[in-house]
């Protein structure tokens, strides 16, 4: 079998054996936990110019199916496992691993200790790496990676570039696509939304002429101080509409409200995640993928109360306006890979919405008693 290197950006190699892409790819060198589900990850776009390794240590055993895409042209820049099965079993199976990597340009290595792996990230924090031919020698492979620029326009990269309309009867929702996973659209037109999906730098002005009951702002790559056009675009939706944010929308959010982000150590990755609900007291497992969080001292300042916490380091996993309704969590209720688990996040905001008409409604009631 071909073998193949990954170089980490301080020297650290790893040999092991090729499969997908044979091109060499630089990205950002993190881990995901989840047991499953790598198809999905696979084809999150919130993973542009990642690198990923799972810790579960046998991956691609039931191979890709038609259904399970969170996109169609995935974004990741490389996938690093123990083993790769060379031979899926599952009744959906359609295609093994192998194949998906190498029809769309992403590099694996496999037969690295990807333990050993985990570990340096999580003493170290992320870093850069190079998935390449063991014909590069460690020199040319990190002065290669030193030349290749930090990546800032992800978000560009993977957000629509025209808005466009998937039809429904219930209400009628603007979709911000920073990076959208499909998981979130099938949870709105599953609940017979009438979804329009726009691109990340539409205006508020744009958005508001749609006339929608509510707007939702997905997941997506990246830092989220890299999309100042989002910001400004949100800053002028609060309080005008529901707004109800996921990932890169709830790290969106809470800019617009005033509040900090900043980048964690090795991040949080996986389908098994304990989360907090500080409102209703109970715990939830939870599907995440996510290098930012926003700062929980810089909450104090705004109008911005903390809903839920991670459990594994305190981190903040969920925002609620104080006025208006408007909130986000940090992980990702619509699963796609794990736990369903929050999934009534979807009707909770639904339910703010009805909640919403009925009060403007009383409101303009009573004004033309008045009148
Ligand atoms: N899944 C996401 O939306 C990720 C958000 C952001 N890119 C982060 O890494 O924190």
């Amino acid at each position: 079998m071909e073998k193949r290197q990954l170089v980490l950006e301080d020297g650290t190699t790893f040999i092991g054996t090729a499969f997908g892409s044979t091109e060499a790819k630089v990205g950002e060198v993190v881990f995901n936990t989840g047991m499953t589900g790598y198809q999905e990850i696979l084809s999150d776009p919130s993973y542009c110019g990642q690198m990923v390794t799972m810790t579960y240590p046998l991956i691609g055993n039931y191979g890709i199916n038609r259904d399970d895409f969170e996109t169609i042209t995935p974004s990741i820049h490389g996938l690093i496992v123990k083993e790769a099965c060379d031979f899926p079993s599952n009744f959906r199976n359609d295609e093994s691993l192998d194949s998906y990597l190498k029809a769309n340009h992403i590099p694996g290595i496999a037969g690295i200790d990807t333990r050993k792996l985990t570990k340096i990230i999580r003493q170290y924090g992320t870093m850069k790496g190079i998935i390449t031919s063991v014909n590069q020698s460690k020199e040319e492979a990190t002065s290669y990676m030193a030349q290749t620029p930090a990546m800032h326009d992800q978000v560009k990269q993977v957000s629509t570039v025209k808005p466009y309309v998937v039809p429904g009867r219930g209400y009628r929702i603007v979709l911000v696509d920073f990076g959208m996973k499909h998981g979130i659209l099938r949870e709105l037109t599953k609940r017979n939304c009438h979804v329009t999906v726009v691109p990340y730098n539409y205006t508020a002005e744009s958005i508001l002429r749609l006339k929608p009951d509510g707007v939702m702002l997905t997941n997506g790559p990246g830092d989220p101080k890299d999309v100042p056009e989002a910001i400004d675009m949100i800053k002028s939706l609060v309080g005008k509409v529901p707004i109800f944010g996921i990932c890169l929308g709830h790290q969106l959010l809470a800019l617009a409200c005033g509040a900090d982000t900043e980048k964690l150590k090795f991040g949080h990755r996986g389908s098994n995640h304990p989360v907090k609900d500080l409102v209703v007291n109970k715990t939830y497992i939870t599907s995440q993928n996510h290098g930012y969080t926003v700062k929980l001292e810089s909450l104090k300042e705004t109008a911005l109360k903390l809903t839920q916490i991670a459990l594994n380091d305190q981190t903040v996993e969920g925002i609620q306006h104080e006025k208006y309704p408007v909130f986000s969590v940090q992980y990702h209720p619509e699963s796609s890979p794990g736990p369903d688990d929050t999934n009534h996040l979807f009707d909770e905001f639904l339910a703010k919405i009805k909640f919403h008409h009925s009060t403007i409604k009383e409101e303009t009631s009573c004004l033309s008693v008045q009148i």
